[in-house]
């Protein structure tokens, strides 16, 4: 009898996780992360809706999905270019672009936001997107560095608010963190966890403090790689073969710098700096100050503390 029950509340609670899965996903942004993002959720079958400011930058994000795409069919369809072809053209065909957000959450189970680092920004689209979207429409955020709790507070939804925090580059890196915030449902946040397993990813399980897990880590050790260097106990180049051989990282603190970006960084490290001036951790750095005056800003801008012009 034990061993029926178990079996029924088993296969209802699969049955009725499959009715409220995730399945129509607004992506708000279509940025670096955004377009990963949308790349991803396609390519795990969702329909997916990629919104930002104008056609035009739509046009490069689907453009750099597609880039992105003909990596994986490189790979996996070399033997058979006609499946690559309908591959590519079944993940494109699963997303839709939007220059409107408010018309673009009409049908969504999840906005996932991935715009500017900007709190007041942030703000104002979830205000104006909770009024647009229908009740049952889960809010997240990509923030790498914000509270998610300050977001929320412009909604009236925060039990159905939350953050999925994804790692660059989307479609190669395996962890998602899921971010709850007190007010955050159990309901809300199984049903993130559940889509980022849906997309692949392995999930781990956040509180809203700063960074996270992995930027609350990686932070406070880069910025030390730079004080390492400012000390002139190491050059930057060693620093990253040692990080690298010693202790198995895929790329040094300088390669991540450059290729995340050094104003990026130096945005995160000033807005925690201001926000917990307590935190020895997060004072500023000289070096990664003086780069982003000159405007090496890394990969992005041809030269960062490495040189990527071509010559
Ligand atoms: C002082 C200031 C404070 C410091 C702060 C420090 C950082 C913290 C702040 C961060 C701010 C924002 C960032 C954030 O919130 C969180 C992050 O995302 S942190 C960054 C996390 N990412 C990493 O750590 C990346 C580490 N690197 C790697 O894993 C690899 O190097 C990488 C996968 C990027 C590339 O691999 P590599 O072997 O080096 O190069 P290849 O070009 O040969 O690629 C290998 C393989 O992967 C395929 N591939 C690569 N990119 C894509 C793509 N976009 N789409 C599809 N496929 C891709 C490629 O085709 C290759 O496939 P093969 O089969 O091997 O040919
Ligand atoms: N770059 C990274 O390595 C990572 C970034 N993040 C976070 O993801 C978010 C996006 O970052 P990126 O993709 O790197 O930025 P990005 O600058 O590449 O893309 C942001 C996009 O948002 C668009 N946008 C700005 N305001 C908008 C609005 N009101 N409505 C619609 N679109 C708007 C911009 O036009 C741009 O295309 C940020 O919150 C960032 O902190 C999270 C993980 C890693």
């Amino acid at each position: 009898m034990a061993q029926i029950f178990r079996t029924t509340v088993r296969s209802f609670a699969t049955t009725s996780s499959r009715q409220n899965a995730i399945k129509t996903v607004t992506v708000i942004g279509g940025g670096l992360m955004g377009s990963g993002i949308a790349q991803v959720a396609a390519t795990t079958g969702h329909q997916v809706v990629m919104v930002d400011q104008t056609d035009d930058i739509l046009g490069k994000s689907k453009a750099s999905i597609q880039k992105s795409l003909q990596r994986v069919v490189k790979k996996k369809f070399a033997e058979d270019p006609k499946g690559g072809e309908q591959f590519v053209s079944d993940i494109l065909g699963r997303i839709t672009t939007q220059t409107d957000s408010n018309a673009a959450v009409a049908n969504s189970d999840l906005v996932i936001e991935a715009i500017v680092e900007n709190i007041d920004v942030k703000k104002k689209l979830f205000s104006s997107l909770d009024k647009a979207a229908p009740q049952h429409t889960i809010f997240t955020s990509n923030t790498s560095s914000l509270p998610i709790g300050d977001i929320a507070v412009s909604t009236q939804r925060q039990d159905r608010f939350g953050g999925l925090h994804f790692f660059n580059p989307v479609p190669m890196m395996k962890l998602l963190e899921v971010v709850r915030i007190p007010a955050t449902s159990d309901e809300t946040f199984n049903k993130l966890s559940d889509f980022g397993k849906a997309m692949k990813k392995t999930t781990v399980d956040c509180k809203d403090t700063p960074g996270f897990i992995v930027n609350r880590l990686l932070v406070p050790y880069t910025i030390e790689a730079m004080r390492m260097v400012e000390r002139g106990d190491a050059s930057f180049k060693d620093v990253d073969t040692a990080m690298k051989l010693g202790a198995g990282y895929p790329m040094g603190p300088f390669e991540l710098s450059d290729y995340v970006g050094l104003d990026t960084m130096k945005f995160i490290l000033d807005g925690w700096a201001e926000k917990y001036p307590e935190n020895p951790l997060f004072q500023p750095s000289a070096l990664l100050n003086k780069y982003v005056a000159e405007g090496k800003l890394g990969a992005k801008s041809g030269e960062g503390f490495y040189n990527y012009k071509k010559k």
